[in-house]
């Protein structure tokens, strides 16, 4: 009885209601966390040509975007600037202001919407005039201790805001401990963190960039502080010590071709793991389905499930009020 004919694995396959009965992972709204993009001004929408179907939103429209989330049953939402070009500077000090548009779109949204969650992204290149994650040595080089001091004010800046969760997306060593230690200074006890503890330097951030404004300012790539996409005994280690240094979760980044990643730390740690389908993910779905290559719902749902089977608790994906919605209908 163990073996063909007898034993066929297309038997539990073979209807709709046995499908369903033996899915081995779900996907809810609750796994996935929408990145939205914050600009100046008042009703303003201004599409981001390389994201197709994204557009970045003045804080109104923030706050509109928060409402058809929290009605989507998405629980968090992560934000990013968009920078005016003159508040720009060598060291992105407009991180530090407490009245910069993130810190006035954390407000808004805690304010009209306080059930939904706000992860907020720290780390400098929204706001510095080179496009750096952190402050650059007249060689060019991101100085690591200096940067995480600022990164330290930043996610204060935030949590002083409402920020509900902070994520260091900024790959300088020893931010995630002294960030940690600084939230409980200040009594900020269930401000959790989210590290972003293995991130690539990768290709797939190009539309990101476009829509922080961030891309034509890019001097150089980030290959001194993200990871070199050929290793991953050093995503294992990055982890650990963002666990050790006090992350309540964490992440990696870019989504699908780090699922292996994403699989290995799951099976180490044993700790609430997200991953980021980046923006060229995003762009590269649109792209297919644009072309008449594959059908757009069906790639939104099925990469949003391999994210779940591969270990994920959640994910931050462009898709996610679009894919959220697909679920509830
Ligand atoms: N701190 C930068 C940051 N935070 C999130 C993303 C990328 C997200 C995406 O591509 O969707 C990046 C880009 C980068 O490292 O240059
Ligand atoms: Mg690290």
């Amino acid at each position: 009885m163990s073996s063909y004919p007898a034993l066929r694995l297309r038997r539990t396959r073979s209807a709709g209601w046995s499908r369903r009965m033996h899915a081995e992972t779900v996907l809810t709204p609750a796994n996935l966390i929408w990145p939205l993009f914050v600009t100046e001004g008042d009703a303003v929408e201004e599409p981001i040509a390389s994201l197709p179907g994204v557009s970045r939103w003045s804080v109104d429209g923030i706050v509109a975007r928060a409402r058809d989330a929290a009605a989507a049953g998405i629980p968090c939402l992560a934000l990013f600037p968009n920078t005016p070009s003159d508040l720009r500077t060598e060291d992105g000090g407009e991180a530090l202001n407490p009245d910069n548009l993130m810190c006035r779109a954390i407000r808004a949204i805690k304010d009209a919407v306080p059930e939904i969650g706000v992860l907020t992204d720290v780390a400098l290149d929204p706001y510095t005039a080179h496009g750096h994650d952190g402050l650059v040595d007249g060689s060019g080089y991101v100085r690591n201790d200096e940067t995480a001091e600022i990164l330290v004010g930043q996610a204060l800046n935030q949590a002083r805001a409402g920020a509900d969760v902070i994520a260091p997306s900024d790959m300088m060593d020893g931010r995630v401990g002294l960030i940690r230690a600084a939230l409980e200074d200040e009594g900020f006890v269930n401000v959790q963190i989210m590290a972003y503890a293995a991130k690539y330097a990768s290709a797939f951030y190009g539309p990101f960039r476009d829509a922080v404004g961030s891309r034509g300012l890019l001097k150089g790539d980030k290959k001194t502080y993200q990871m070199d996409p050929a290793n991953a005994e050093e995503a294992l280690r990055e982890v650990a010590l963002d666990l050790d240094e006090g992350a309540d979760s964490v992440m990696v980044k870019p989504g699908l071709p780090y699922l292996d990643i994403v699989r290995r730390v799951k099976e180490r740690f044993e700790v609430p793991v997200f991953a980021y389908q980046v923006s060229g993910e995003y762009a590269m779905i649109e792209a297919a389905a644009a072309a008449g290559a594959g059908d757009r719902d069906a790639l939104v749902l099925e990469t949003l499930m391999a994210f779940r089977r591969a270990g994920c608790s959640g994910v931050l994906s462009y898709h996610a009020l679009h894919a959220a919605r697909l679920m509830g209908a």
